[in-house]
């Protein structure tokens, strides 16, 4: 895991955004309730607690704070479909619970002679907001802002009153929190990145599995600018049963092993390459013109057929082959038919005898 993906969410795959940001929503949701509970919950604490004139004033103020976070609640369904309206969501709710600390701080005048509920609110908050698995840089922009917030209203409100020591021990405070919150959201985001890529990779090679290909293959579709095409390929080890029953599963597994290697030297770090199923392989080529594609498979062809593979157990060798079909799309190619094309493809060299390549535009095999 490199560090620039804890920190922002830039470095993030297009697909797990969309996993995390759906994940953000449920949280934020479940923490939006909560807090309606809790707020309009607290009056009755505030009943045994406060004198009659503050209360008075408060059980409003937290009913009318309850009544503002409502909206919250559907808006969550909006956040899970775009980054925009997750941050815009965040935003109203620091600020309607930041307004509650500051008319709840206004109404005692003086950090000193309030409750301990009520003085540790923004502890709390920071607190809850643990809940977001948030990058470093999120949660370094929710903390300055809580922060701000909370000592700008003490500075306002309560600047003759609050000496230093009380400053310090504040500031002190807010800082410890903001801190474990940032630990325990950059955690929460560690392991679900963790799992992300567990249930996204072939255990066995590494590579990408058939899920995130397909969503990559869309991606790349959408990302084609103009008439820029780029190619797919589907390949097949042949007769690869064979292997399995002469020399064991395990030798088996090592050919599949040494032929992920072979094709990620072969097509570098510009390719997209995935374990597609058993014995077969896809790689998607972006900004490629089919001509090129099939002289890349070609050149892959010959580096399996060359390659002789060690049995883990004996030290024997063996030599495996594999078939290719190799299409080209642009913007305007639909996945499934592109799929269907490269399958044909695949086919139509396994019936001319296997270790070919056959290239196939636009339905036509060449
Ligand atoms: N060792 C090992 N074998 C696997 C794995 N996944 C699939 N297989 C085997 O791959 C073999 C695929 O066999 P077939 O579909 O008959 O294809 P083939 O023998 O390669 O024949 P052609 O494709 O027609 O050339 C099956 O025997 C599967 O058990 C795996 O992860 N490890």
């Amino acid at each position: 895991m490199e560090i620039k993906e804890y920190w922002s969410d830039h470095a993030h795959s297009r697909d797990f955004k969309l996993i995390r940001i759906g994940f953000v929503a449920v949280r934020f949701r479940w923490l939006v309730t909560l807090l309606i509970i809790g707020v309009a919950g607290w009056i009755a604490v505030d009943w045994w607690v406060l004198d009659t004139a503050h209360f008075k004033l408060l059980w409003k103020v937290r009913l009318i704070t309850g009544v503002m976070l409502t909206p919250l609640l559907p808006l969550s369904y909006l956040c899970k479909l775009n980054r925009r309206w997750m941050v815009l969501s965040l935003f109203a709710l620091l600020i309607i619970l930041l307004l509650f600390n500051y008319v709840s701080l206004w109404s005692f005048r003086d950090v000193a002679t309030m409750p301990a509920g009520y003085v540790a609110f923004p502890y709390f908050l920071l607190a809850l907001l643990a809940v977001l698995p948030l990058p470093i840089r999120s949660g370094l922009r929710v903390a300055v802002f809580v922060m701000a917030a909370v000592l700008g209203t003490d500075y306002w409100l309560d600047s003759h009153t609050l000496n230093n020591g009380q400053l310090i021990d504040r500031v002190w405070l807010l800082l410890c929190f903001s801190l474990a919150m940032m630990w325990v959201q950059t955690g929460q985001l560690r392991m679900l990145l963790d799992l992300y890529r567990e249930s996204t990779r072939d255990p066995l090679t590494r590579l990408m599995n058939r899920r995130l290909f397909i969503e990559q293959l869309n991606q790349v579709r959408h990302q084609s600018a103009g008439e820029q095409n780029f190619v797919l390929m589907l390949l097949d080890l042949d007769k690869f049963k064979r292997i399995n029953d002469e020399h064991g599963h395990l030798m088996g597994d090592e050919v599949l092993v040494s032929v992920a290697t072979t094709l990620v030297d072969i097509f570098g770090n510009e390719a997209i390459i995935a374990r597609y199923g058993g014995e077969e392989f896809a790689v998607l080529l972006p900004n490629t013109e089919l001509e090129q594609g099939a002289r890349q498979a070609e050149t892959l062809r010959l580096a399996v057929e060359s390659q002789p593979i060690e049995n883990p157990l004996d030290e024997t060798e063996t030599m495996i082959t594999l078939s290719a079909g190799v299409v080209c799309g642009n913007k305007h190619s639909k996945t499934a038919q592109l799929i269907q094309h490269a399958d044909d493809a695949l086919y139509e060299a396994k019936r001319r005898g296997r270790n070919c390549v056959v290239a196939q535009n636009n339905l036509t095999l060449e």
